[in-house]
């Protein structure tokens, strides 16, 4: 089913990040959100996972939809090692299925440590098994790559791509190349408050090509 904001408003000590903006999304596929820095994705975003209210407006299509949120911090549980972090988050609470989700993230030998004992890059690693682990529609995943190098981050662009085809997926990025590789549609934003200065459909335009 499509996501609809309608109208959604939203600001902070008087300042609209979100003023009147709508938006349609499709029901499921990838689309990248390209925006400067503080224009309002994550507040977008916090309102899509119903985590902030909107002070009017609406998010329509969002009924019954489960959402996995990968934040830009790892949010991890610090008390709980990689392996039941993911592990966490199943629908059975299933060991070797969590220790799957660390082998493609590249991390089958680090389940037994605590976030603690991971670099930064590891534990967003993490983050990113639960997210996709988590299996929801919706899929919000906000700046998911940005503490990998090169090598790493290419491995997870894909794993992104394979998994969940039949959810949306929304991805903040900075980065040109990533959005071109991943998306099916690029949002290219500015502000606050937030607004859609252009859109992208990446694969009709190789198509045309
Ligand atoms: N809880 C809050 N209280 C006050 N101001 C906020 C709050 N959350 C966000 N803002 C402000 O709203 C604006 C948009 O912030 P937001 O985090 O949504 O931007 P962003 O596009 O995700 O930025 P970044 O790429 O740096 O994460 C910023 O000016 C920020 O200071």
């Amino acid at each position: 089913m499509k996501l609809t904001i309608q109208d959604a408003c939203k600001s902070y000590e008087g300042r609209p990040v979100l003023e009147q903006l709508c938006l349609a999304l499709p029901g499921k596929g990838t689309v990248c959100l390209f925006g400067p820095s503080g224009c309002g994705k994550t507040t977008l975003f916090n309102c899509i996972a119903g985590l902030e209210k909107l002070d009017s407006g609406a998010i329509l299509g969002m009924e019954g939809r489960r959402v996995a949120y990968m934040f830009q911090e790892d949010r991890l549980l610090p008390w709980i090692n990689a392996r039941e972090n993911v592990e966490v988050v199943l629908r059975h609470a299933d060991e070797k299925q969590a220790q799957k989700w660390l082998e493609a993230v590249g991390l089958g030998e680090d389940g037994d440590k605590r976030p603690s004992e991971l670099s930064g890059g590891m534990r967003q690693r993490v983050a990113l098994a639960r997210a996709l682990a988590f299996g929801g529609d919706v899929i919000l995943l906000d700046e998911p790559f940005r503490a990998l190098d090169p090598k790493t981050r290419l491995r997870m662009e894909a794993l992104v791509q394979e998994h969940s085809r039949e959810a949306l997926k929304l991805l903040v990025t900075h980065d040109r190349e990533e959005a071109q590789f991943l998306a099916d549609q690029i949002l290219y934003l500015e502000g606050p408050p937030l607004r859609i200065v252009r859109r992208e459909f990446p694969s009709d335009r190789r198509n045309d090509a």
